[in-house]
């Protein structure tokens, strides 16, 4: 592992399911579905009988406790995983729908992040649920407040407001509430929400640096959760001075994705931890925001001074904001101002006339109740350690022990005790009796007790079971394909699928590179992740790649873009070649390549939405599709076509370091941060390129 990446991790292809298991390892409401980074309520079949709607979500990782960690009664049914930062595949996605609806009457609704990956994958997932008879809809949640222009892009990305969004729809599906009822308020809640994001340092993918540099007295104002460039960068202010950059880029007028906010609207919020911010840092920046936000609810008295009504309004608030959770919606608006009056008054007068009735240790005491009864509601408990870590870290602890014959009856995995944002982890060990395990199990309200969730009834952690279901088991069937082409194209096709896989593998790093300024960094090794598996079926004894049958061929490598790759270059991949497989069924011929190509690149911008000239991969395909036919018509011979048609995809990949981007995530990213070429289209001149060395050989 390099020193680039400094993580507490075993092997970075496998630290997402090791993630998982060790999350359903400590929490024993939870099970994971065997073969798949799937995670479903424990108490799923009773949960289906009720025949109360279910609820799904999902992504790629690194969000963590997002999505596995919302899973449980009142929340997700179950949850899907991908690799970091990279949307799953959309038989996961299945496998998931499978586990939690078993065609039950309520329906299944999915909620996703807006991603390209994401709504592609999901899509395809959910298209085909519903032409195994399933019954489900998919919410889309796009809450960032960051972009002001109203150039076109890829839509509002999803972020910690999907997590609001899953509370309201779980309490709904417990309620009873339909499908239609679910999805209709939650898509109302989305319009209503907003988010914005600040930074101070970048993030790590395990296996690969810095998401992006940041010096060390600088901070980004609205970055994504991937690391994606953000709008602006400021020195380092205050966190009074941040917190108000924040709400007021959110709610400016001028900004074309604001969340309105005014005088008497009531409003919850969400103080979360991006992963490496200190508790200490977080309250400060919760108390800053109930501060700034509870102005809008007061309007000055006459005679008194800024300063003063400052110091009024924050008590005030301090003390109000008790009752607000107490009261808990059933006093009016009306109300609420007369009591705000009366305690700005009664604060006031003690400030003003400094009879002290209100003692200094009272007064600390209602802050600290507040803070905590606030941040009992709102907080996302993190430490400098990633939550992907840590469970990673917890699953080795219990395997460890247990193999060494230690019962392992409890395990608490959290952040209780930090060290500011120290990135580290400490084990505690504890020998348990009657006594002191009743003692652990007793309940308390404390809000930095992280209990691990059991089902009602469940007392005592078990060994995580595997959910084993019939998508468990994905072995592709064996066929027997009858050859198409010569036994001379058959081993060209064969030599052309390796070298291009063989290419895209050893182009990584180039292309996680690129997608590091445009994107979220992992463009590299969703490619070499397909381009492994494509190997491997190449060269697979059972049931190898039949290079003989090029639509077969084509049809095998839209699958291995599904299952394997993840994003939004699975999806669009996978589209991609089941589009070309149904056109080389007609004929092989040069014009049959063509054609099938222009066919590929077609269902690309169908379901992408993006056009040539957007920055993306078709800025590569599509020139050298439309070069190709050209040639072809002009009747040049294949080989000169297929040269020229590379030429230009070169020259359209290269052209894109200029473009501005509209579509997938480089759209959010300002044009004068965008100086080298899309990872998308170098991946294609890449393997195109490849395709040609072996074709002129
Ligand atoms: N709507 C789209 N249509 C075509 N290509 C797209 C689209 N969105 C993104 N891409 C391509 O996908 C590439 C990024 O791939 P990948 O890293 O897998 O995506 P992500 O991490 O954003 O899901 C981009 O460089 C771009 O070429
Ligand atoms: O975390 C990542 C999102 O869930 C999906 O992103 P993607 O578009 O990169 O696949
Ligand atoms: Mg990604
Ligand atoms: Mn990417």
């Amino acid at each position: 592992m390099s020193t680039a990446c400094k993580k507490l991790v075993n092997t970075v292809e496998r630290c997402v399911d090791e993630c998982l298991e060790g999350l359903v390892a400590v929490n024993p409401g939870l099970r994971l579905v065997e073969g798949h980074r799937v995670v479903v309520r424990a108490d799923i079949e009773d949960a289906i009988a009720s025949g109360k709607v279910s609820l799904i979500s999902g992504g790629g990782s690194g969000h963590e406790p997002a999505h596995a960690g919302f899973v449980g009664k009142g929340m997700l049914s179950g949850s899907v995983a991908g690799a970091v930062f990279t949307s799953p595949p959309p038989q996961s996605i299945l496998a998931c729908l499978r586990a939690v609806a078993k065609k039950n009457a309520g329906g299944t609704v999915v909620i996703i992040k807006n991603y390209t990956g994401d709504r592609i994958n999901f899509g395809l997932a959910v298209e085909r649920a519903k032409h195994e008879g399933y019954k489900c809809d998919m919410v889309v949640v796009g809450e960032d407040c960051a972009l002001k222009s109203s150039d076109k892009t890829a839509g509002r990305r999803g972020l910690c407001g999907t997590i609001l969004i899953e509370k309201i729809c779980g309490a709904l599906a417990e309620e009873g509430r339909t499908l239609e009822d679910i999805a209709r308020i939650a898509k109302d809640a989305v319009t209503k929400m907003g988010t914005i994001g600040l930074s101070l340092s970048p993030c790590t993918i395990p296996g690969a640096g810095a998401s992006f540099t940041l010096g060390a007295d600088e901070i980004e104002l609205g970055l994504g959760i991937h690391g994606e460039a953000g709008v602006k960068r400021t020195k380092l202010v205050t966190a009074n001075e941040a917190v108000r950059m924040m709400i007021d880029h959110m709610t400016d007028p001028n900004n074309n994705s604001r969340l309105q906010v005014k005088t008497g609207d009531k409003v919850a919020c969400m103080i979360n931890n991006l992963g490496g911010t200190s508790v200490l840092e977080l309250n400060i920046i919760a108390r800053e925001a109930i501060l700034l936000l509870g102005r809008y609810h007061y309007v000055n008295l006459s005679g008194t001074s800024v300063l003063e009504l400052n110091i009024i309004v924050r008590e005030a608030i301090l003390l109000l904001g008790r009752y607000h959770y107490v009261n808990l919606g059933g006093t009016s608006v009306l109300e609420l101002n007369i009591i705000a009056r009366e305690a700005i008054l009664l604060l006031g007068r003690y400030h003003y006339v400094n009879v002290g009735g209100t003692s200094v240790l009272e007064l600390n005491i209602i802050v600290r109740e507040a803070i905590l009864l606030l941040g009992r509601y709102h907080y996302v408990n993190l430490g400098g350690t990633s939550v992907l870590e840590l469970n990673i870290i917890a699953r080795e602890a219990i395997l460890l022990l247990e193999s060494r014959g230690v019962a392992v009856e409890r395990v608490y995995c959290g952040s209780f005790t930090t060290s500011l944002e120290m990135a580290g982890v400490s084990i505690t060990l504890l020998h348990l009796d009657d006594t002191l395990r009743n003692c652990l199990d007793a309940e308390t309200n404390a809000p930095g007790w992280v209990r691990p969730y059991l089902p009602s009834g469940q007392r005592t952690r078990t060994t995580p079971q595997k959910m084993v279901t019939e998508d468990s088991h994905n072995i592709a069937k064996q066929q027997t394909v009858t050859d198409t082409v010569s036994a001379d194209m058959k081993q060209q096709l064969y030599n052309m699928v390796k070298t291009a896989a063989e290419q895209l593998i050893a182009s990584e790093e180039q292309l996680n590179g690129l997608d590091k300024e445009s994107g979220d960094g992992d463009c590299g090794s969703t490619m070499a992740r397909g381009a492994q598996d494509i190997l491997s079926e190449l060269k697979s004894k059972d049931n190898p790649l039949p290079v003989g049958n090029p639509a077969e061929l084509a049809k095998r490598l839209g699958n291995i873009a599904e299952v394997s790759m993840g994003g939004s270059s699975g999806g669009l991949y996978s589209l991609f070649f089941t589009t070309v497989a149904g056109e080389l069924q007609k004929e092989i011929s040069p014009s049959a390549w063509s054609s099938a190509l222009a066919a590929g690149v077609t269902t690309i911008r169908k379901y992408g939405g993006a056009d040539p000239g957007d920055r993306t991969m078709l800025d590569a395909l599509y020139p050298a599709s439309e070069e190709l036919s050209s040639c072809l018509k002009a009747k040049k011979s294949p080989i000169e076509s297929f040269k020229s048609a590379v030429q230009k995809c070169e020259e359209g990949a290269k052209s894109t370091a200029t473009m501005k981007a509209r579509a997938g995530r480089s759209s959010y990213v300002s044009q004068d941060r965008l100086k080298n070429p899309d990872p998308g289209a170098m991946a294609v001149t890449i393997w195109l390129s490849a395709v040609l060395d072996i074709l002129s050989k």
